[in-house]
């Protein structure tokens, strides 16, 4: 199988916005529904989200609407600077709080108290925290966060990459969530492949990158 690395998936993402011209906004959602496909509806009701505020924490946004819009009880929680969020992580959060969605934010120990109820509870945590956008060993806040989810929660599944592990190298940058099962996007991340303990079942989902963009992106190395 084809495994690439985080920054020939940037690429490849930036090809597809930028020289073909799709909307950012677009692949996200295609992100979104692709994760609610892999998802067991029938057997699960309750849903504690956990969200960074970057692309992948737009995701797990996108998802929280559409578990929403079916009648699922959702517990959305932020972690990080919200006045820093990506663009469409902000288009997402807007249509989020017109809808009257309520969320926690992470930000002192009260979160994290609800955060370990939320887990305990839920039939299953979203973990869109970091995708391949981490950069730097997870620490504090971002820390305790995941080693709550790790411990609380039934069952998990990541979106993209489980946050906190390495998506070129599949060492954790300090921890990593725990999956039970990852959703990837367009193809096999380099850091997930054989990486069971901390993937779970990986699936690699289409979100409509073009050929072009892949073999553009694979040509330049
Ligand atoms: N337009 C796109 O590029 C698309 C991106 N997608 C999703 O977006 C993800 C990539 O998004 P981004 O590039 O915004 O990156 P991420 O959302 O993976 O992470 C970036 C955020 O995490 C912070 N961060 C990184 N390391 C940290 C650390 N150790 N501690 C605390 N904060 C840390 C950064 O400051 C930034 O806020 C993908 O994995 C995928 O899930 C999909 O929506 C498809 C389209
Ligand atoms: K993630």
């Amino acid at each position: 199988m084809l495994t690439i690395s985080c920054s020939q998936m940037k690429a490849m993402d930036s090809y597809a916005i930028n020289n073909i011209g799709i909307p950012s906004i677009v692949l996200m959602e295609n992100a979104a529904l692709k994760v609610l496909k892999n998802i067991d509806l029938k057997n699960k009701n309750y849903f504690t989200i956990v969200c960074g505020v970057g692309n992948n924490g737009g995701d797990g946004l996108a998802l929280a609407r559409h578990l929403a819009l079916i009648n699922k009880k959702i517990d959305l929680f932020i972690i990080g600077n919200l006045d820093k969020g990506t663009k469409d992580f902000n288009i997402n959060l807007n249509i989020l709080k017109n809808m009257d969605t309520n969320f926690t934010h992470i930000k002192n120990d009260g979160g994290l108290e609800k955060l370990k109820e939320a887990a305990k509870n839920g039939d299953l945590t979203i973990d869109s925290i970091f995708g391949i956008g981490l950069t730097r060993k997870v620490q504090d806040l971002f820390y305790k966060t995941i080693e709550i989810i790790n411990y609380y929660s039934k069952e998990i599944l990541s979106i993209d990459i489980p946050s906190g592990l390495d998506g070129d190298t599949g060492v954790p940058l300090g921890i990593s969530v725990k999956a039970n099962k990852t959703i990837t996007f367009h193809l096999m991340k380099k850091g997930l492949a054989n990486n069971i303990y901390y993937t779970g079942d990986v699936v690699v989902e289409d979100i409509g990158i073009p050929n072009k963009a892949t073999e553009a992106v694979l040509k330049m190395d």
